[in-house]
């Protein structure tokens, strides 16, 4: 375990932003940490690196403690939703701020991406735009070479060519380097194409937090064709968690493995039945619906 929180409350006067969150993320993962917002995943992320003091609970990198532990800091890095530069800086100014900040920052990765992302070591910042900041800071995140990256909605902003070349960046470094990563996002789907792992907050609180790959093996998604609906007692046989029907065609997310799913089916005649893809907010939509949350108040697409 690379990263741990224990139980972390952090408030901001009255207001409670992060309540009691537990989380372990594991070395040379990615994590996705979603959440509407106001959720606290900002708030969470900055305890997690070192901004912020926890008011309760204990955020360990390691066996270290994070907040104002110099030994870590130069380990993990948190990037902003927003990012910022000193004023007046070039690229290269930052660079060198970074340099000076980050022992493993590497020039000839610096110059590599500066070209790779063709923006000129010489440029102003402050004349980019809000995407070409953002490569901006990738081209230093990417140089300092953390151990773990925290990321605040690291693609928003960003065109989908540079947002593919930057997650291609990003995970040749979690192969390569073992780098872990920690992003909060809006999107679900996004997040399941590039994640490891995923957790859902609201209001402060972490709801869920699974491993993509126990949970993909976990249910599946069947459509099938009868040609007599089958009654209440086929839904409970299956062990359906969500149903649909329409005319004589069935469609259901049923928890189990699909070999075992698939002989139970098989003794109700169906005319026809598919496997069809499950995506992960149809596993989250069922296992939040149980919880009593409606995750459609939760995540926006
Ligand atoms: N510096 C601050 N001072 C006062 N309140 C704050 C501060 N930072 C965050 N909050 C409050 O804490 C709560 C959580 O905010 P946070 O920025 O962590 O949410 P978020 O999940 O990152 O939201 P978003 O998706 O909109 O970025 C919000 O109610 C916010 O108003």
């Amino acid at each position: 375990m690379i990263l741990n929180a224990e139980n972390v409350d952090k408030s901001f006067g009255r207001k409670k932003a992060v309540d009691g969150v537990s989380l372990n993320i594991k070395a040379g993962t990615i994590h996705g940490l979603l959440g509407s917002n106001g959720a606290g995943k900002t708030t969470f992320m900055k305890v997690l690196s070192g901004i912020y003091k926890a008011d309760k609970g204990t955020v360990r990198y390691d066996t270290h403690n994070v907040f104002e532990n110099t030994d870590v800091k130069s380990d993990l890095m948190f990037i902003h939703d927003i990012p910022y530069f000193f004023r007046g800086a070039r690229l290269s100014d930052m660079a060198r701020f970074y340099r000076s900040m980050y022992p493993n920052f590497s020039d000839k990765r610096f110059n590599q991406l500066a070209e790779h992302f063709k923006l000129s070591p010489k440029v102003q910042l402050s004349s980019l735009s809000k995407g070409m900041k953002r490569q901006a800071s990738f081209i230093l995140a990417f140089s300092s070479r953390p151990k773990v990256m925290l990321l605040d909605e690291p693609f928003d902003g960003l065109d989908p060519i540079i947002r593919r070349q930057v997650k291609n960046i990003m995970l040749q470094d979690i192969a390569n380097h073992n780098m872990t990563v920690i992003a909060s996002s809006h999107n679900l789907r996004e997040m399941e194409d590039l994640c490891d792992s995923v957790s859902i907050m609201h209001h402060g609180k972490l709801l869920f937090h699974r491993e993509l790959s126990d949970i993909k093996g976990t249910h599946c998604k069947l459509q099938m064709a009868f040609k007599t609906l089958p009654d209440a007692s086929f839904y409970k046989d299956l062990g359906v968690v969500q149903q649909s029907v329409k005319g004589r065609i069935v469609t259901c997310i049923i928890k189990g493995d699909l070999e075992h799913i698939e002989e139970k089916v098989t003794k109700y005649n169906p005319l026809m039945y598919d496997i069809l893809p499950l995506t992960l907010e149809e596993i989250f939509a069922y296992e939040m619906g149980e919880q009593g949350y409606e995750i459609s108040n939760i995540i926006v697409e």
